[in-house]
């Protein structure tokens, strides 16, 4: 049963950009997604319809596993990345991934670009549930991946309490590293 409890789908966030909007780095260095990582997975979400968020993910010769062929841990992280880059703008409050589960179900060779269509299925307190599913190179592909998560929402001091000093002056002293997306600290 998905999701394994029962749970409201409240509204996307009133201040997330219309359907079609490609949606920035939420941070600078992020694996998933930031500019600066060189051989990170350079994720590209853009806002879709309703309660979705449409992901793209190539890989590259620096995402093998087998020869020729994307590593299965990168890919639950392009996931990861797609969930989360759900939760956060949909409902613009932080989240970390809780729970992450994936299937897959067919190879992903090295210069696939994986669409990858992520949905809010629903919020139960502070739990929050969002699938997936990854399809090669066009929206309408073979799907290749499935994914479904639980992220749970935290305060901004779950960061400030965790993370490396040195990571977080950085981001203190240049507050564009995070990106433009504005969190809403105080729903
Ligand atoms: C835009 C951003 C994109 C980002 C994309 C990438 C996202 C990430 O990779 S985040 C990094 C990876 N994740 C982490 O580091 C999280 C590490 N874990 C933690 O910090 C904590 O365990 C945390 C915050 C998830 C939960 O701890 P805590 O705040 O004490 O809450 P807790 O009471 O344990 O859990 C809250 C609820 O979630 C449930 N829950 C938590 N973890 C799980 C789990 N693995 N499975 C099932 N349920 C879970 C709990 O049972 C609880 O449910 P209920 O409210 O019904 O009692």
């Amino acid at each position: 049963m998905w999701p394994p409890v029962a749970v409201e789908l409240p509204e996307r966030h009133e201040d997330t950009p219309a359907p079609g909007t490609d949606l920035p780095p939420h941070y600078a260095y992020c694996f998933g997604c930031g500019d600066r990582q060189e051989d990170g997975l350079h994720l590209r979400a853009s806002v879709g319809e309703g309660q979705r968020i449409r992901s793209r993910f190539t890989v590259t010769e620096a995402h093998q596993g087998a020869p020729g062929l994307a590593h299965g841990g990168l890919l639950a992280c392009a996931f990861d990345e797609a969930l989360g880059t759900t939760v956060g703008n949909l409902l613009r409050r932080p989240a970390v991934t809780g729970r992450l589960e994936t299937d897959f179900l067919r190879p992903v060779p090295v210069g696939t670009t994986l669409v990858i269509d992520a949905r809010l299925d629903g919020v139960a307190g502070r739990k929050v549930y969002v699938s997936a599913e990854g399809r090669i190179d066009a929206e309408d592909g073979p799907v290749a991946v499935r994914a479904r998560a639980l992220f749970v929402l935290v305060e901004l001091k779950h960061f400030i309490d965790n993370g490396r000093a040195e990571d977080l002056r950085a981001v203190a002293a240049d507050p564009s590293l995070l990106g433009s997306r504005p969190v809403e600290l105080n729903p």
